[in-house]
């Protein structure tokens, strides 16, 4: 029998999710959405295979739950989850931007024998609704986990294969260091376009001519304002209290600015927009957003049934969390590599002690 992902909220990122999952498995992808135009649009589109009429009928053969609907809803849908049968086994998780909030509400599934684990691809668009769905969103993107402490290492590894087909990177983190993290690189520089985007709007009451003459620059400072309010909204409302000190900040940063400018410090000016350049230059342009590297290791591995999962349950007992798993060159009666990835040099150096001592061989590139 096929196993069974429901998919809640199908936008832009629950139908890039389901195109994805269908790239790499064989599985039934049902799906569920308060509307009825994007439900009967992912149907059309063959993002899934089957809507359901209510979360309830959906949930009770899931192997697999993705909530993909903005963050208040989502943190609502759970407290929803913990009042009705879960399969036993099965897999919550979620996509939104923000972790803490989640993070925290999900701690009331932990007593229905499934697991949580809250999930942030960290790659999308200003757009929205199924139609602009695609299989490869994320590639190259990292996709952060935020698990909580104590979750079934093998869960967290069947996600990953789940969402394998996404071809992203993926890093766990804490979720207050997501939300630290996101707050600063995504969800700020919304309140900024859409400021920005504001002043001029304000400007043109006076004088039309200017939004005929907004392109350049502007237009692709402010193109994130054009993303969903209802979205934005929420992921302000849950990372309260990283956006306060971020605006705290930026208004420092601001009278800096101006203090320049008063006093038209001609060399303060230059350093500034020098130092931004050097500091933009020199973000990673490979990935779609800008978070630290991670740690791989490369271990030997025969061609042999369970040898991944004696790998697993070796790190499992020493509490050693991975991030990402990835089979390199297995074929048939040939030794392969496992590429390991974890979240910090701590952890790849007491895995690659504790593999060595049970025989593995293994390397850092
Ligand atoms: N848009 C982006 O670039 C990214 C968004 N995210 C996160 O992904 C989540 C979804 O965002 P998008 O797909 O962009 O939004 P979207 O607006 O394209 O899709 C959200 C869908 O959820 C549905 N929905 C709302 N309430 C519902 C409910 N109670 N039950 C069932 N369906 C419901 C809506 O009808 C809509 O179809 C959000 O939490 C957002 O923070 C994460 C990464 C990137
Ligand atoms: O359009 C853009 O560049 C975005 O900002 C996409 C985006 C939106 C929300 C996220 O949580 C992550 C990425």
């Amino acid at each position: 029998m096929k196993r069974t992902v429901l998919i809640v909220g199908l936008g832009l990122i629950g139908g890039s999710i389901a195109l994805s999952i269908r790239e790499e498995h064989d599985a039934l992808i049902r799906g569920f959405d308060i509307s009825e135009e994007q439900l009967k649009m992912a149907l059309s589109l063959e993002v899934i295979d089957e809507a359901v009429s209510s979360i309830e009928e959906g949930i009770k053969e899931a192997d697999l739950i993705i909530l993909a609907t903005p963050v208040l809803k989502t943190e609502q849908l759970i407290g929803d989850l913990a009042r009705y049968d879960l399969k036993p086994g099965a897999i919550v998780t979620d996509v939104g931007s923000t972790k803490t909030r989640i993070v925290e509400q999900a701690d009331c599934l932990k007593a229905k024998g499934v697991s949580f684990i809250g999930g942030h691809p960290m790659a999308g668009s200003h757009k929205s609704g199924v139609e602009a769905a695609r299989a490869h969103l994320f590639e190259n993107a990292f996709y952060i986990l935020t698990p909580a402490e104590g979750t079934d290492v093998r869960a967290i590894i069947q996600l990953q294969n789940w969402l394998k087909g996404t071809k992203a990177t993926f890093i766990e983190l804490s979720p207050t260091q997501h939300d630290r993290l996101a707050g600063a690189v995504s969800h700020f520089p919304h309140i900024i376009a859409a400021s920005l985007v504001h002043q001029v709007a304000k400007i043109e009451e006076e004088d039309p001519l200017i939004s005929r003459l907004a392109a350049g620059g502007f237009r692709d400072i402010t193109r994130i304002a054009s993303s969903s309010p209802t979205m934005w909204r929420d992921i302000l409302l849950h990372n309260k209290e990283s956006m306060l000190q971020l605006l705290k900040s930026w208004m420092n940063e601001m009278d800096t600015v101006k203090t320049m400018i008063e006093a038209e410090n001609a060399n303060d000016i230059y350093t500034y927009f020098q130092d931004a350049k050097s500091f933009r230059d020199g973000l990673p342009v490979r990935e779609k957003g800008a978070i630290p590297a991670f740690y791989d290791l490369f271990v030997d591995v025969p061609d042999h049934p369970g040898v991944i999962s004696d790998v697993t349950s070796i790190l499992a007992q020493y509490q050693i969390s991975l991030t990402n798993i990835r089979i390199l060159e297995i074929r048939e009666n040939i030794m392969g590599v496992l590429r390991l990835s974890f979240r910090s040099e701590e952890d790849r150096q007491r895995a690659r002690l504790n593999l060595e001592q049970e025989m593995y061989e293994t390397y850092i590139m």
